[in-house]
């Protein structure tokens, strides 16, 4: 149900207009289009105002203003999100980041302290600290379209999280606009600063809820002098458990990422995607990185590593890439999932983590559950940092009741049985909120709700995200 917020009118729009400009004030339902849906087209809102602002002041403004008049404001990076939390649910004024691309500095010389506007573009940020041979400590399949705020206010993981850890780590400051207006300016580049609560944690992962995250520093590493991507074909999940273990006790610190896919999923990017399996076919494929500052070690490593694996026949069938084309081949069959699997229909799509032995016994057991149901069950995800993070998603024709009633709640109760989060890294937004309570306790959940009524005593930014309804 739609809160009791105001609705929209032309005084509004000619507030807006004198804020950021009349060309910066969009109202063209087909202009709109792009930001009311999310690009996976599972949630839909019909906001019918679009605000480009280009600086923090903008954005404070706008911001006090709609706290004033109770007007519902939708942040919005790339709206590449996976759990409807970029798209209004009504009629929600979108705010987006799309003009707040200025890079702002980085520092080499103080350990490569990058800062820039909320609205670069991943892939951006990246080919501008390339120049300075460093990286972000973030990399993933949407990074041509994603935002850096939203990365940051949703706390995303991706490929590189086994090696750089979460965002909670590497970010060092960030500055966010509160629902009243008020800048709150924790844009630090420190790495040591333990003087009292950390309030920038707050705005991370918290999908706009809780503020407007306008620019952000971030900690990036040095970009590794050597790397090499192995891809593997193992005929057992306890085979591919076998090879991670391996891969960390042999490549230790050089290890840059361990992902895995199904069969079912190599046949999508095969069929959807026309891409091209460089081994023979397997029950499951790991993709295992490895970067580091000294070649020939690297290199000694990693085919030491693979003598053994292949001594043991846990491993039969692999290849080695050290050339960029071929790596980004390869990355290409991991990182085109969520693409390929659109071509499929309706994607029910769970995001969870799960203690690393386990984690396929629910995709086993999902497709038992579903057998007959739906077009595919398929499993895919991001391995060896501590859980697994396993991407399970249904595909069916188009959206079908039968088949959600079927796989919700069972899959967050399979998840909570084995004490897993219902979402490890793309966050709860619209569409998983509701299901809170299968990871967090209901002490942890009346805390959010009151760091909430803090931070947005209106309720404007964001309603129907992240907070369960009731
Ligand atoms: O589409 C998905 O289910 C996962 C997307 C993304 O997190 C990935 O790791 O590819
Ligand atoms: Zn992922």
């Amino acid at each position: 149900r739609r809160g009791n917020y105001a609705t929209a009118t032309a005084t509004d729009i000619t507030v807006f207009q004198d804020i950021i400009g009349h060309n910066h004030v969009l109202t063209d339902p087909s202009e709109l289009e792009g930001n009311n849906i999310d690009w996976i087209k599972t949630v839909r809102g019909q906001s019918s105002i679009l605000l480009k602002p280009k600086t923090t002041a903008e954005v404070s403004k706008i911001l006090k203003y709609c706290n004033d008049q109770k007007l519902a404001i939708c942040p919005q990076g790339g709206n590449t999100g996976l759990v409807g939390g970029s798209v209004p649910v009504f009629d929600e004024i979108i705010l987006s980041t799309q003009r707040m691309n200025d890079f702002i500095s980085v520092d080499p010389v103080a350990g490569c302290v990058a800062v820039c506007q909320a609205g670069c573009v991943l892939e951006a940020l990246s080919q501008e600290l390339n120049k300075h041979d460093i990286i972000v400590p973030l990399d993933l399949g949407a990074k041509g379209s994603c935002h850096i705020g939203g990365n940051i206010s949703t706390n995303a993981g991706g490929l590189r999280l086994l090696r750089y850890g979460s965002l909670r780590g590497s970010v060092l400051g960030v500055e966010a606009v509160l629902a009243d207006g008020t800048i709150l300016d924790c844009l630090s580049t420190l790495r040591k600063d333990n003087t009292g609560y950390d309030i920038k944690q707050l705005m991370i992962g918290s999908e706009g809820t809780l503020g407007f995250v306008t620019a952000v520093s971030i900690l990036c590493p040095q970009k590794p002098k050597s790397l090499n991507l192995a891809f593997l074909g193992v005929d057992t999940f306890e085979g591919l458990l076998h090879v991670l273990r391996k891969a960390k006790q042999d490549l230790g610190e050089i290890l840059s990422a361990v992902e895995f896919l199904d069969s079912a999923c190599m046949g999508l990017v095969k069929t959807h995607l026309n891409l091209t399996n460089p081994i023979g076919e397997h029950e499951f494929y790991m993709l295992i990185e490895t970067s580091g500052s000294n070649t020939q070690h690297d290199e000694e490593k990693l085919s030491s590593f693979l003598d053994e694996i292949m001594t043991s026949q846990t491993v039969s069938d692999g290849t080695i890439a050290t050339d960029l084309n071929k790596m980004q081949a390869i990355w290409g069959l991991r990182e085109r999932q969520a693409e390929a699997l659109l071509h499929e229909g309706y994607n029910f799509k769970y995001d969870v983590s799960l203690p690393t032995h386990v984690m396929y016994d629910m995709v086993l057991d999902t497709r038992r559950h579903l057998e007959g149901l739906c077009t595919s069950v398929v499993g895919y995800g991001h391995l060896g940092k501590c859980d697994g993070n396993l991407h399970l998603n249904v595909t069916c024709p188009q959206y079908n009741q039968t088949i959600a009633s079927a796989v919700e709640p069972f899959v967050y109760e399979w998840t909570a049985k084995h004490k897993g989060s219902i979402s490890a890294e793309h966050g709860l937004g619209f569409k998983k909120r509701n299901y809170i309570s299968y990871s967090k306790s209901n002490e942890s959940i009346t805390m959010m709700k009151k760091i909430k009524k803090l931070f947005d005593p209106n309720g404007i930014l964001n309603p129907y995200k992240t907070l369960p309804d009731t």
